[in-house]
């Protein structure tokens, strides 16, 4: 740090700027990069072997958008047996936002993911429904990564499979990631997690609405904004923001829109405006179900629809659930 900055003048005086605190919990099956990932966003270095069965928090003070912040980390086993699934659920409890590990090189490790994100679902809803305090909202930001890009010729799950995994899981955005060859990826990673988590715990879900995200994460220099095809050609990170979580929703009963998750990566900005909803069955797949809107925001609508919103009252649309 340099010793004129006003940062370490403050420290002279013995005056810490506040930093807010983070806790972030890496999942993933084992052998993915959690660990890596989590050394090389510290350290800026790729280290290449750990032992598989350290689970450690790292604690990381750092800056972001002008923010004294410090990450918390928890990198999970990727290890599990049947005690461990009580810790896992205790440390998803514990944790503020979380990135979702998958290599782009296993694709036993991506449908893990669909495990781990109905465990997170399930135990924050339940931290939710336990909680007297309505601020205590369980709407916490998953990042969903595929790493190791790397690997071209070992590629197990394309771009496309994720990009859609991402959206059936309602992930806040998705990255593709080489841990070995950018740091900067990585650090793209950890910078979104911290935009949707600060987005998330400002607004409740409730009262959230697109623009918010959109203000918050489509930035110029944000790293969640779209990236066309072209432009990330030689630099292998994509990253896709998702606009549905922050809309108001209500389920319905439809079949799941077979177009979702199709198409060209140009025609993510139109899907920006698409709202769309998944929701995790108790066997641990996730069913797609699109979303319907109560109070669609102005341009979500067709400008000559004259599709007719059925609308029902809070007694009916309760007795109606299927959960
Ligand atoms: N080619 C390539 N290898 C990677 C990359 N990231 C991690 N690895 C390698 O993948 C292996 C597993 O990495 P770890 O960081 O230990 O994986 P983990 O998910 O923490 O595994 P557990 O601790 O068992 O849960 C190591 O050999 C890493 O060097 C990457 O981006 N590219």
């Amino acid at each position: 740090m340099n010793t004129t900055s006003p940062k370490s003048s403050l420290a002279k005086l013995g005056i810490h700027p506040k930093h807010k605190s983070l806790k972030v919990m890496v999942l993933g099956q084992s052998g993915v990069g959690k660990t890596a990932m989590v050394v090389r966003f510290i350290t800026r270095r790729y280290i290449g072997e750990y032992d598989p069965n350290l689970e450690k928090i790292y604690t990381f003070n750092t800056s972001m958008d002008n923010e004294y912040l410090q990450f918390d980390i928890l990198d999970a086993t990727g290890h599990q047996n049947e005690t461990d699934c009580a810790n896992l659920e205790s440390n998803i409890r514990w944790a503020d936002a979380f990135i979702l590990m998958y290599s782009v090189t296993d694709k036993c490790s991506f449908d893990e993911c669909n495990r781990l994100k109905f465990l997170i679902n399930y135990n924050k809803r339940r931290r939710k429904l336990g909680s007297n305090n309505k601020d205590c909202m369980a709407d916490v930001p998953v990042i969903l990564v595929g790493n190791k890009t790397d690997q071209i010729d070992d590629r197990m799950v394309s771009v496309e499979e994720g990009r859609r995994r991402f959206k059936e899981l309602s992930c806040a955005c998705f990255h593709e990631i080489s841990v070995r060859e950018s740091v900067d990826q990585v650090q793209a990673v950890f910078r979104d997690v911290f935009r949707f988590w600060r987005v998330f715990s400002k607004i409740p879900k409730l009262k959230r609405s697109t623009s918010d995200v959109q203000n918050e994460s489509l930035s110029p220099d944000s790293g969640c904004s779209f990236y066309d095809a072209s432009s990330l050609a030689n630099e292998t990170r994509r990253s896709f923001l998702v606009i549905g979580s922050a809309c108001l929703e209500e389920n319905d009963h439809s079949e799941p829109n077979a177009e979702s998750g199709s198409g060209s990566l140009n025609s993510s900005r139109n899907e920006l405006e698409a709202p769309f909803r998944s929701r995790a069955s108790t066997d641990g797949t996730l069913l797609s179900r699109p979303r319907r809107w109560r109070y669609p925001p102005p341009g979500c609508l067709l400008p000559h629809s004259n599709r007719v919103e059925r609308r029902m009252s809070i007694s009916t649309r309760g007795s109606n659930a299927s959960y």
